[in-house]
């Protein structure tokens, strides 16, 4: 990578399947060392992304620099210098988590010489030294993912790639998790590219890109992307959300939307404007929350809803289509 030159460099990047524009010419520069996050729903274009510059995809249209190296025409440049952790776990459950590491070593060309000292050095950096010889397949899920993040760190790559890096794993591991990846953004001088659909985990991120659609919707650091939002967000439970919906817009000029089954909207000042709102109302009202702009605001701002709704019409699209393909 040449000193200073950004660590993932995108510049129109398109990925095309038949009509489906999975990726619709995104441009972003990561520097070295950061942890940039990809934020966004299921279908989104993470994994697409991701796969183009790893080199798994071939993209459509644009080009892309990972550790200084095009993605097209120096393939092999950018695999040496990257390590890969992916969602699905692709272990060999027969043999120890340190053969696994052994066995991708090899692969990798890692010199014989340092090869037992670094699987120590990764395997104690994720908390598996003391279980280096016991099979994969008797790991829990937490131990797995963490064994897959020491192999993709055994060859010292420049850039890290982790495609959803703690799904289906429980909280307190989630953050075991996260407390590895900060650990090794200062004792591997690494950079951290991650995909996301968790608003949380977007919070560890020095930088976060919002993806919706195959677009960049967004892309700030997480504390910006908030200010940038200035209002609170009012949640309100009724007995009656249309006459709500109608009222603010009517007499406050507000425009709110029904998500997660509640009325919700933006205020400037939360704290003063629901007594006026109560005072004007004659539904009842069965719940009000207010809150200071959360990134879930940030995803709400650009792309008009939540991520949960966005997920769930998702997959309700893609019941649907099963469904008719069925018939
Ligand atoms: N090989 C493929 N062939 C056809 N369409 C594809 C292919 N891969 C992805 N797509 C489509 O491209 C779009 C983006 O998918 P992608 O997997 O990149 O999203 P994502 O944000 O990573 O979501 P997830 O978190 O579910 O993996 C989706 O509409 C998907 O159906």
């Amino acid at each position: 990578m040449p000193d200073g030159g950004p660590a993932v460099e995108v510049d129109g990047l398109t990925k095309r399947f038949g009509d489906v524009e999975a990726v619709r010419g995104i441009d972003f520069a990561v520097r070295p060392g950061e942890i940039f996050g990809f934020l966004g729903p299921n279908g989104a274009g993470k994994s697409t992304t991701i796969n183009m510059l790893c080199t798994l995809l071939r993209p459509s249209d644009g080009s892309a620099r990972v550790a200084g190296f095009d993605v097209v025409r120096e393939r092999d440049d950018v695999r040496r210098n990257i390590g890969l952790v992916f969602q699905d776990p692709t272990l060999d459950g027969y043999l120890s988590g340190e053969q696994n590491l052994r066995f991708h070593a090899e692969l990798y060309g890692v010199p014989r010489s340092v090869t037992a000292d670094r699987i120590r050095q990764v395997l104690e950096m994720v908390n598996l030294w003391d279980r280096r010889g016991d099979l994969a397949q008797t790991y829990s899920g937490g131990m797995k993912r963490r064994l897959e993040i020491a192999r993709g760190l055994l060859h010292s790559p420049r850039v890290l790639f982790l495609d959803e890096p703690t799904v289906g794993l429980d909280p307190q591991t989630r953050a075991s998790i996260w407390e590895y990846i900060r650990h090794l953004q200062s004792a591997e001088e690494i950079t951290i590219f991650m995909t996301t659909h968790y608003m949380d985990e977007a919070e560890y991120c020095d930088r976060i890109a919002i993806i919706d659609s195959g677009r960049i919707v967004a892309l700030d650091t997480p504390e910006a992307l908030k200010a940038g939002v200035g209002e609170d967000r009012i949640r309100i439970q009724t007995a009656d959300d249309e006459t709500v919906i109608a009222a603010l817009k009517d007499r406050f000029g507000l425009e709110a939307v029904v998500s997660e089954g509640a009325v919700t909207f933006s205020v400037a000042s939360g704290e003063a404007f629901v007594p006026r709102l109560f005072a004007e109302l004659s539904v009842p009202i069965k719940s009000v929350n207010v809150a200071r702009p959360s990134l879930d605001d940030v995803f709400m701002s650009f792309t008009g809803t939540t991520i949960r709704d966005a997920e769930a019409s998702a997959s309700e699209g893609m019941r649907m289509a099963m469904r008719a393909k069925g018939r």
